[in-house]
């Protein structure tokens, strides 16, 4: 057999039926659902009077509208869900996930957290399956080897009636990084410097497989940072061969194979990987020691710069469409036109999403904040742990106090001001220094700014009341 990537592999071991204009239809072996793109799809299935065919391979939670304030009061009763719309929409979550007989962790639960969290954390997400959630953000799972792709709501609808999807085959893109990443440089450093290579465009039609040494030396939370915003390089989705990393990492967790079960998994898995003479369509490199840490300063994510760099200066543009775009992005933002990043004073602080939420993240940050408090200039700062299990561990670690004794909040599981569904919101005008993946106008309230960033970096931002070099507040490299 010709030899096969990574993709190919996992592409070819799930294709149930292809057909002459090029869409196959493919197994799915793990659907995640949440509260937002969930309802229509039950809704369907229930006026065609079907169940859910693989229960046993769904896996639901609210991730998205929940509030991230105390669910239950002093008397431990349930906190009612002030926003209308949000409290139909969690409501119909629970009554579908009871009516299908889904699995479902509830917003009170100690395993509730983000679906692209609890997925891997509970071992759901495996090396070699395919997954689907309708979110734009399951590219994450392809941290652990998982060929994960979002879906609209129609297709949740297909996936919960079929446990299949129709698909075309996507191109395959290998971006490798090689080398040992800097002083305070991180894995959102990483992919941050990979879109800002390739364009929020750079990725449309092809799998992503990331390769080379400093991806091979990242843990699995580093990996599901990169893994998840494939998606804003117009990626389908990204992958990582699975590792011993890997390994190591599933075994043990609660929905993971056990006995030989595990021992004939790690044996198929060690097969995922890209065959060598395997054919990339497209391959770019990036040297580590050249990525810095980082923000962005514009509108979609692949306008970023050192955050000791500056905004562009217009007359640096040729293109006049892009000089434009440019123009645009920095009013919406607020900052001159070569204008030093450091000196962008920052009013919001948000620690959390599923592309920074985990044990490590919140680790990283408060590190940095660790006995010292959040600048005068801070109107709000929250940190907002990706899973209830993540929360437990930081307080267990005593990484709340830390972050409460400098001035944060402490809060529930959830989306949180990743997005405006929910209570948490950046007031208009405001300015966020975000570890979350989207800084789109509007994205974290109407006229709100997002800087996206690092967990340290949007630490040491709330420390110094602008946007700041973490390498500052980190001590001399080990
Ligand atoms: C609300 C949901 C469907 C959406 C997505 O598809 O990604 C959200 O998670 C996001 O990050 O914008
Ligand atoms: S944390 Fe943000 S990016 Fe992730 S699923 Fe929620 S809204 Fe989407």
């Amino acid at each position: 057999m010709a030899p096969r990537t990574l993709y190919q592999k996992i592409w070819d071991a799930h294709v149930v039926s292809s057909r002459e204009d090029g869409t196959s239809l493919i197994y799915i072996d793990r659907h995640l659902v949440h509260e937002v793109s969930s309802a229509q799809a039950f809704e369907g299935l229930r006026q065609a009077g079907l169940p859910v065919r693989r229960t046993d391979l769904t896996l639901a939670m609210p991730d998205h509208n929940v509030p991230t304030t105390p669910r239950v009061d002093a008397a431990g009763r349930p906190v009612p869900v002030a926003d209308p719309a949000s409290a139909r929409q969690l409501a119909a979550l629970e009554a579908n996930v009871a009516q299908f007989g889904v699995p479902f962790f509830t917003a009170t639960a100690p395993e509730q957290g983000i679906v692209h969290v609890v997925g891997p954390e509970q071992g759901f997400t495996l090396p070699g399956c395919t997954l689907v959630c309708g979110d734009s953000h399951t590219a994450a799972h392809g941290a652990l080897g998982a060929l994960a792709f979002g879906i609209g709501t129609t297709e949740v609808e297909h996936v919960l009636a079929t446990q299949t999807l129709r698909m075309t085959r996507a191109r395959a893109m290998e971006v490798r990084v090689e080398g040992k990443l800097g002083h305070g440089v991180s894995a959102k450093d990483v992919i941050l410097a990979v879109i800002a290579r390739i364009g929020v465009g750079g990725g449309i039609g092809h799998v992503i497989e990331y390769r080379g040494s400093t991806f091979a030396a990242m843990s699995i939370e580093e990996r599901l940072t990169v893994a998840n915003m494939s998606i804003e390089a117009g990626a389908r989705t990204g992958l990582f061969a699975p590792d011993e990393t890997a390994f190591a990492y599933l075994k043990g967790r609660p929905m993971a194979p056990k006995g030989e079960a595990w021992d004939r998994a790690v044996a198929h898995w060690r097969t995922l990987r890209t065959d060598e003479g395997a054919v990339f369509d497209k391959s770019v490199t990036i040297d580590a020691a050249a990525i810095a840490p980082s923000v962005t300063w514009g509108t979609n994510p692949e306008q970023v710069a050192p955050v000791t760099g500056r905004a562009p200066r217009l007359e640096d543009i040729a293109d006049e469409a892009r000089r434009a775009a440019v123009a645009r992005a920095l009013d919406y933002m607020g900052i001159a036109p070569g204008q030093a990043l450091a000196e962008v004073a920052v009013d919001h602080v948000f620690i959390g999403s599923c592309t920074n939420s985990r044990i490590e993240d919140l680790r990283a940050a408060a590190r940095v904040v660790q006995g010292r408090h959040l600048s005068d200039r801070i109107r709000s700062a929250i940190v907002v742990p990706g899973s209830g299990l993540v929360k437990r561990q930081a307080e267990a670690e005593g990484l709340d106090r830390v972050f409460v004794e400098a001035g944060f909040e402490w809060r529930e599981p959830g989306c949180s001001a990743c997005l405006g569904m929910n209570p948490d919101v950046i007031p208009p005008g405001g300015r966020c220094a975000s570890t979350s993946n989207r800084n789109f106008v509007g994205r974290q309230g109407p006229d709100a700014r997002t800087h996206l960033m690092s967990p340290a970096m949007a630490a040491a931002a709330g420390v110094a009341g602008r946007l700041a070099d973490v390498r500052e507040f980190l001590g001399e490299p080990a």
